[in-house]
């Protein structure tokens, strides 16, 4: 049988042993870890703009790269379908929005825990139940990418469901946004919350609930501290370098899994 959306058989990734993920929101990032960081990398879905290589890491072992699409609704599709196919380990690689001002564009965020103000999230668990990453992966991943980039930083995100109201962005087609979207940078900051990006939370809840292993690992591509308009926008001459960054890190870290050197309790 197929599945729903991804379209392959759903024993086809068990079959090949394949039980890793490595997960972004845009396809152009998932076929970029395939065409360049796996080997002999297949393409086994295309539909809906979601596209699923299953390739092999330096070790010789396969692993999935996958596109989890923008948001929580179509993430909480993809992440059920994989967790119905076997994949039991996702890593979100990922573009996010920093909001203190000591984290610049540029740097790295791992998060290991998210507020998440997501929709879909409320059809899996209720609103109350944690969000957390698995430990375990996380702090691989945070030792991992500090090996390989100079400014990594670990915390708290907040997930949400809007791009531009629900991350307070006036440079809107509605500039008017609502009195509770007013000021919730700076509550967030206040928070100690680290980010803005739009699919970890979900999927968080997701990996607890259906006994999945995940983290998520993020490239700080705006400035959400700055007052001027430039921290409204992404600034794309920085997505190259630290999407370099992060999927160097996660596929180390998969490769740590793959090894044996990082063993993640079941
Ligand atoms: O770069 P990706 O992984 O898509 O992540 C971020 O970018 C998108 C918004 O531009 C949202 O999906 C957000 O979470
Ligand atoms: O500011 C940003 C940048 C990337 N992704 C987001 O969700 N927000």
């Amino acid at each position: 049988m197929k599945l729903n959306h991804l379209n392959f058989e759903m024993d086809f990734l068990s079959t090949r042993n394949v039980k890793l993920c490595l997960l972004s929101g845009d396809p152009s990032r998932t076929k970029l870890i395939a065409e360049k960081y796996l080997n002999d990398a297949k393409l086994v879905c295309d539909n809906r703009g979601l596209l699923c290589y299953v390739g092999q890491t330096s070790l010789g072992l396969p692993i999935l790269a996958a596109t989890s699409g923008m948001g929580a609704p179509s993430t909480s599709i993809v992440v059920s379908e994989l967790a119905q196919a076997g994949i039991n380990v996702l890593i979100r690689v990922g573009t996010t929005g920093s909001i203190q001002k000591q984290i610049e564009p540029g740097s790295l965020i791992i998060n290991y825990a998210s507020l998440c103000k997501q929709g879909a999230a409320l059809d899996i668990a209720p609103n109350e139940f944690p969000s957390v990453a698995c430990p375990l992966l996380s702090t691989d991943l945070y030792y991992t990418a500090n090996a390989i980039h100079p400014t990594v930083y670990f915390g708290i995100n907040a997930s949400v469901d809007t791009f531009y109201e629900g991350q307070e962005r006036y440079a809107n087609a509605n500039p008017h946004l609502l009195r509770k979207q007013q000021g919730l940078i700076q509550e967030y900051q206040n928070l100690n919350i680290l980010n803005f990006e739009m699919e970890t939370g979900t999927l968080f809840k997701m990996a607890s609930v259906y006994k999945l292993h995940a983290t998520s690992i993020c490239g700080v591509v705006a400035a959400r501290y700055s007052e001027d308009e430039v921290g409204e926008k992404i600034i794309h001459e920085v997505v190259e370098l630290t999407i370099d960054s992060c999927i160097k890190s996660a596929l180390k870290t998969l490769e740590n899994i793959q090894c044996g050197k990082l063993k993640l309790n079941n």
